[in-house]
């Protein structure tokens, strides 16, 4: 079997180790390298002739992913996950308490078990390159560091700047890191190799004490200061995660006792929580996730369908969306784009748009005024169709008003290329009818973002019954360049992700209208897993907005869209949500943040908060309206797969991730069991619980989604 490590002697007494796994793009570390680096280690060992060591990866832009997370997909048992950590910890352990200089040389990802192996390097140097970020993503798979990282990562940085980098999964840039004093130094990449040999041969050098400022210190330096670190750290996870993930708990806890018992003891604590997050079910669902999102990064959207390059991009509307889909594709797909608006106050508010976004980086120091300026230079805006012809794709960002779109397709069709794409950020609107104004409705198609749009990850990509399959991979791959996930839904009202939000949205009114309060509707839903409660969410979104897509979702799904007509009286009392400071929530001046509930609105809807029922209960019945309703989704063929129905909703929506999404849930749940919950509601509150056909045949058959 091909080697995965090779080692070479140079003149000068070093030897270099090169980690290459054959056949994969990244390196990642498995198992099976046990032997292969023991055998290294024994021989590095018995070599008096070796004066140092520096590790490097013969992968061109990556150093290692971590522990290879299929690996630990497989593991069965607890057991066999606990012996992975182990092995994990007698190689890094072996490596670290080698007599001669081991430095690594990083370039690229240097993600989880990756870093780890590099915290057991004496000294680490890394490239100063944008490719180059240091972190311990594990978190983010539901799992912790299980290769000594909860005990190496806090003795070198300092508790406080481990804890922040493990229970936040983040990825720290080489700048960072040589600030924070996780690398000693940081060099450019065609200097990395040399520089790496010239610290081995220089000898193991004791790492500089970070800085930290006295509060640190005295926190850090006393038991009493220490647990007050701990104590703060579990109440701020408790707060975030409600209890829906133990990965966090976890974390704290292998730190806790690896300090105050010494690393041994740690790295036992570490091995044994490891071993019980790979195989908690949370984290078999955020692992999931990690596998679709990889998945669909290879797919174009379009069977057999290449994607056209896209050089030049414009929007029409300057707007709330219009602005940060133009931020976006300069900041991020770094592609040219003219912004048309009507006024120049909507070109102006774009303009502001994308250079807050950038300019958060400079002030964070991620990036330098020439580098956000340069961005900003790829941005220019128009009140007229000028200098649009050489347009790859036009994203129009306007009102939801037919007419208007009408008119936009016409206009593209007669300024821009036969081959412009024509996309539409429609909320509500069938593309297809949109695409009635085409000469060529082969370019048209549906681009539908979620606010905030330099946050949400996600995207619908709708193709109406003539769109070419060219124009949808063009599009999927123009909103990949974008940073964004894609899925490529069929038209129809609401496309998926509103049509699901809209009967959970719906159901929340209900209970609202039932004298369940603000705050309880809200916080049942935020101890579910949902990043904001319904209530919260209707005045982000804008009660307005709610209002016009309702009737449309009615007229073309069914009766069971019908929101609860009292919400009509908030219109009337000009209640739109955030955007105009007066919804459910009081908005103060400048408050980013919600203020309390603003209680007149009871009095508007003409209801008086009663009794809060169960917050499950009051949870159950948002979710199962979405839940019936993906499947519904499925069964119509707006969604391609359950895979694609759950990245949509988690990406969209924020349904729990630790849930894996509806589909993966409802696998949970079981077929059966959601029906029986179902049809008890139908007895209650009427047909729009009623199950939907495929959920009842899958019942039947006990069938699953995966
Ligand atoms: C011991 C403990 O500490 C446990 C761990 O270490 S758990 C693993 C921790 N590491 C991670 O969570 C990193 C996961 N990977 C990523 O975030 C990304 O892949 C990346 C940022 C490293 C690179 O992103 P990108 O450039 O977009 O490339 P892809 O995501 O498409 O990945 C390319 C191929 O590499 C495979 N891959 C990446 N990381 C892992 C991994 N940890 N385990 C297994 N496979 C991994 C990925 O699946 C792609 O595979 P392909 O089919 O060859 O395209």
């Amino acid at each position: 079997m091909e080697k995965t490590f090779n080692l070479t002697r140079r003149d000068d007494g070093i030897a270099i180790l090169t980690m290459d796994v054959p056949g994969e793009s990244m390196n990642t570390l498995k198992a099976q390298f046990g032997p292969e680096i023991s055998e290294i280690l024994a021989e590095i060992k018995s070599d008096s002739s070796i004066r140092g060591l520096v590790l490097i990866s013969g992968k061109k832009d990556s150093f290692v992913a971590g522990a290879d997370i299929s690996m630990l997909d497989a593991c069965k048992t607890a057991s066999d996950a606990k012996a992975l950590s182990q092995q994990g910890h007698v190689v890094f352990n072996e490596l670290e308490a080698l007599t001669i200089p081991v430095v690594a040389a990083i370039h690229g990802a240097c993600l989880g078990g990756g870093l780890e192996l590099a915290l057991a390097c004496h000294q680490r140097v890394c490239s100063d390159d944008g490719k180059t970020m240091l972190g311990v993503p594990e978190v983010q798979l539901g799992l912790l560091p299980g290769g000594g990282g909860t005990q190496r990562l806090p003795r070198l940085v300092g508790i406080t700047t481990a804890l922040d980098m493990m229970l936040t999964g983040k990825q720290i840039r080489p700048k960072q890191a040589l600030k924070m004093g996780l690398v000693n130094d940081v060099v450019p990449q065609t200097i990395l190799l040399q520089t790496a040999v010239e610290m081995a041969l220089a000898g193991k050098r004791v790492p500089k004490p970070v800085k930290k400022s006295l509060v640190n210190q005295v926190l850090e330096g006393t038991s009493f200061g220490r647990n007050i670190i701990f104590d703060q750290a579990t109440k701020q996870v408790e707060k975030k995660t409600q209890g829906n993930y133990p990965a966090p708990a976890k974390i704290i806890d292998c730190v806790r006792q690896g300090i105050a018992k010494g690393m041994q003891k740690g790295l036992e604590v570490e091995a044994s929580h490891f071993a019980e997050l790979v195989v908690s079910k949370e984290s078999e669902a955020l692992r999931s996730i990690f596998f679709a999102t990889t998945e669909m990064k290879k797919e174009t959207g379009a069977e057999g369908a290449s994607p056209r390059k896209v050089k030049k991009a414009v929007i029409l509307g300057g707007g709330l969306m219009g602005g940060g889909i133009a931020s976006v594709t300069t900041t991020k797909a770094k592609i040219p784009v003219r912004v048309k608006d009507i006024s120049e106050k909507g070109l102006s508010n774009a303009l502001a748009y994308a250079y807050k976004l950038l300019d958060k980086g400079v002030k964070r120091r991620h990036m330098t005024p020439a580098a956000r300026d340069n961005l900003m230079a790829l941005m220019t805006t128009t009140t007229e169709y000028k200098g649009v012809k050489d347009a790859d794709i036009v994203v129009e960002a306007v009102f939801e008003d037919l007419a208007l779109k009408h008119q936009m397709v016409k206009d593209i069709e007669r300024e821009c290329g036969e081959h412009t794409i024509f996309a539409s950020n429609t909320s509500s609107l069938p593309i297809s009818q949109i695409a009635e104004a085409a000469t060529r409705p082969e370019n048209v198609i549906g681009l539908h973002y979620f606010s905030p749009v330099e946050k949400m990850p996600l995207v619908e990509v709708i193709a109406h019954a003539k769109t070419s399959p060219e124009t949808i991979a063009t599009t999927v791959a123009f909103a990949r360049k974008q940073g964004k996930t894609p899925i490529v839904v069929q038209d129809g009202a609401g496309f998926y992700v509103n049509r699901i939000l809209a009967l959970y949205m719906n159901e929340a009114a209900q209970l609202l209208l039932e004298g369940q309060s603000v705050e309880h509707l809200d916080k049942a839903l935020v101890k579910f897993g949902f990043p904001v409660g319904p209530i919260t969410l209707l005045d982000e979104v804008g009660i307005d907005v709610g209002a016009k897509i309702s009737p449309i979702l009615e007229k073309e799904l069914g009766e069971r869209f019908k929101a609860p007509a009292a919400f009509d009286k908030l219109l009337s009392d000009d209640r739109k949500g955030r955007k105009n400071g007066k919804g459910f929530y009081q908005y103060g001046a400048s408050s980013k943040k919600a203020k309390a509930v603003d209680e007149s609105v009871y009095g508007v809807l003409g209801i008086k908060p009663g009794t809060n029922k169960d917050a499950k209960a009051v949870a159950e019945r948002c979710v199962v309206q979405m839940l019936n309703e993906a499947v519904r989704c499925l069964d119509d063929g707006i969604i391609a797969s359950p895979r694609d129905g759950d990245i949509g909703a988690i990406f969209g929506i924020g349904f729990p991730p630790f849930l894996g999404g509806p589909f993966h849930y409802i696998d949970t749940l079981g077929a059966a069991n959601l029906v029986r919950i179902l049809e008890g509601y139908q007895s209650q509150f009427g047909n729009r619980f009623e199950p939907c056909e495929r959920l009842k045949t899958m019942a039947k058959e006990n069938a699953h989604f995966f």
